[in-house]
């Protein structure tokens, strides 16, 4: 997959493609869709599929200060598109004057001018342009006049809910990851580098790895967790290792604590995990954060928990 940042990154001879448009965090189950439908059409047509998204966030440009949680930081958002084999990923910077363009002069500018769209695939929900004026009978207007197609995917849900980046960050702020597993097609990952904690882990029979994430990440509400952490290996080029791992979200109560703090319990592991970069997928919510009378009832919780999450991951 080629990568573009802008979109005047076009090589000369660039002939027509189908292009698909969004800020596509978390690429859920919604996202794969309309990707894999502009994906299957390029093929058929036999031209170049681009994923046309934007960083930072749109949110933060047309209200600073409102970043939403992230679901995905941009580098798993391009191995995520890339799997989803897309030809050419052009990260869009999302800056003031960006966020002016009209519907109209977007489409012109980028979708005719530089990626020479023969087809443009969205969600029925789709809008753009300035203050979101767009939507997908005008893109079908300006496509008659521009030349190009356009085809709404049909959007993907369950009995309740339209899958949406908004409704995943609302299930992993409730700590559903459950739900939010469900909408996403697979568990909500976390991904962080290891710091050193309070160092008390090891006194109670427990070593934890703390994990320090970007300050958007989309973190589980407070509670206990099955997970499976994630070595990406990289040290002797090995490939990822998935281990289990009861995972505590919180300010440690018992202990008094005041800092949020997202800890692991790598099961059946001795080993240093410091400084490496980690990824946790959440696979189970357990139970909420409480503050335990002494180390003896916690250490006793804990056992069950590292039960709990031994089943959950079975
Ligand atoms: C599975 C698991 C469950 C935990 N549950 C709680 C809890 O309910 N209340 C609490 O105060 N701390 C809980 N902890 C956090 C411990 O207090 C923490 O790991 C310990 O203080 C070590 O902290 P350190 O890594 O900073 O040294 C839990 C830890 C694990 C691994
Ligand atoms: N449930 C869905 N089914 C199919 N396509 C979807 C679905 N949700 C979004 N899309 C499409 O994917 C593209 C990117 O969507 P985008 O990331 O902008 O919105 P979103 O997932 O609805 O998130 P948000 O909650 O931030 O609006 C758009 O073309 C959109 O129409």
């Amino acid at each position: 997959m080629q990568r573009w940042r802008g979109y005047h990154g076009a090589p000369v001879g660039w002939g027509r493609s189908v292009v698909t448009i969004g800020v596509f965090d978390g690429i859920h189950q919604g996202h794969q869709t309309t990707i894999g439908h502009a994906v299957k059409r390029a093929r058929d047509m036999g031209v170049q599929s681009v994923v046309v998204t934007f960083d930072p966030h749109p949110a933060e440009v047309v209200r600073a200060g409102s970043h939403p949680a992230v679901l995905t930081e941009q580098a798993r958002k391009a191995e995520l598109i890339e799997a989803l084999g897309v030809d050419v990923l052009c990260v869009v910077p999302f800056t003031p004057d960006f966020s002016r363009l009209s519907p109209e002069a977007f489409v012109h500018d980028v979708l005719v001018e530089q990626l020479h769209a023969a087809l443009v695939v969205v969600g029925e929900n789709f809008r753009f342009g300035h203050r979101a004026a767009g939507d997908v009978a005008l893109l079908e207007r300006l496509g008659r006049t521009f030349g190009f197609a356009v085809e709404a995917a049909p959007l993907v849900a369950d009995a309740d809910t339209v899958y949406s980046s908004t409704y995943i960050r609302a299930c992993v702020a409730a700590g559903d990851v459950t739900a939010a597993a469900a909408a996403l097609g697979r568990p909500h990952r976390l991904e962080g580098v290891v710091v050193r904690g309070d160092q008390r882990g090891r006194e109670i029979g427990f070593p934890t790895a703390n994990l320090l994430c970007h300050r958007y990440a989309a973190v589980p509400a407070d509670g206990i967790y099955a997970a499976w952490l994630i070595r990406r290996g990289g040290r002797a080029g090995q490939g990822a290792e998935r281990l289990p791992a009861a995972v505590s979200i919180g300010t440690n109560p018992t202990f008094s604590g005041r800092e949020r703090r997202i800890e692991a319990y790598v099961l059946d592991f001795s080993g240093d995990l410091y400084g490496e970069r980690l990824a946790l997928d959440f696979v189970a919510y357990l139970r909420e954060m409480r503050s335990y009378d002494g180390i003896e009832p916690l250490v006793a919780q804990i056992a069950a928990d590292v039960a709990q999450t031994r089943a959950a991951l079975a």
